[in-house]
């Protein structure tokens, strides 16, 4: 298939409406991602709000520019806090994206994010594991981790995208991102990034933040890939473990700009 020439270099342009607008981002998130997901919005300039409460969920996803889910420590009434905070956004037009953690692991997950992808977000982002699951494969996660790679669930991701009309984010070693017609591949990152954890969670809350500044879903996706894997790469560099790197990921995001090579590493797949 032959894909129009996608222009990477807009990506720095939606950064710098990013920090210009500093999104507020309603984030349902994890009790393990709650702190580096907030610090991450917060270090590449979005303002973040980690509310779940059913009573105030539908009200807070009123307010804000983008909302994402994510069910990593899942409870019935946060499931609950999801459904009325995705209701409202709907309501409103506002880009929302699931993050639908450890899908596949038990009964339950599963069919709670099968059940929420089908409410039609935004964008699904997921490990390659989660992806799989999600399309009705095998997906072999452990736990809330990916035994699969990205190039493994491009068939699968593609699929999922088209049959619920929204974007696939899929991430590993190269991201993908896909609406089921257009594919765009993203080599950013660095593999001390899966010793952190939650750094998919804050990858999910920084797609919202694009959704909010760039209209194209795909591009938007594509843009929160490449941004936070180029951070991973920067705070990578010169770490001797994950926990430095965990540190120096928000200054990597906070200092994005510096960046004298411009050039982001993002590729349509044919
Ligand atoms: N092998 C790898 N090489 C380079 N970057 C990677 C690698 N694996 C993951 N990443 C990057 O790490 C980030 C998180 O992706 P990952 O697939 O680990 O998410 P996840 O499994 O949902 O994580 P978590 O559940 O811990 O939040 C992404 O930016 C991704 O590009
Ligand atoms: C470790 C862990 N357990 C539930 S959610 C989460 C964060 C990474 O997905
Ligand atoms: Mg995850």
């Amino acid at each position: 298939m032959i894909q129009t020439a996608f222009d990477a270099s807009r990506g720095w342009d939606a950064l710098a409406r990013l920090r210009q607008q500093a999104p507020l981002v309603h984030c349902i998130t994890n009790y393990v991602a709650m702190d580096v997901a907030a610090n991450a919005l917060l270090a590449i300039g979005a303002s973040p709000a980690m509310v779940h409460a059913e009573e105030e969920a539908a009200d807070f996803a009123a307010i804000s520019a983008a909302l994402t889910i994510n069910i990593g420590t899942l409870s019935p009434p946060w499931v609950r806090g999801m459904e009325l905070a995705i209701g409202s956004a709907a309501a409103r037009g506002t880009p929302w994206v699931l993050d639908p953690v450890g899908a596949g692991a038990t009964p339950y997950r599963t069919g709670v994010a099968a059940d929420l992808a089908r409410r039609h977000p935004t964008v699904i982002r997921g490990n390659a594991s989660e992806i799989l699951t999600l399309a009705g494969e095998v997906g072999g996660t452990k736990g809330v981790d990916s035994t699969r790679t990205p190039e493994e669930a491009r068939e699968a991701a593609s699929a999922l995208a088209a049959s619920l009309g929204c974007v696939v984010s899929v991430t590993g070693a190269v991201d993908h991102v896909t609406d089921g017609t257009r594919t765009l591949a993203i080599h950013h990152g660095d593999p001390m990034m899966t010793r952190v954890t939650a750094l998919g969670c804050a990858l999910t809350v920084i797609t919202g933040a694009f959704l909010a500044v760039e209209k194209d879903p795909v591009h938007a996706a594509a843009y929160a890939l490449a941004f936070f894997g180029l951070a991973g790469e920067m705070a990578a560099s010169g770490s001797i473990g994950p926990g430095t790197l965990r540190v120096r990921l928000l200054d990597a995001l906070y200092i994005l700009d510096t960046q004298t090579d411009k050039q982001l590493r993002i590729q349509p797949v044919a």
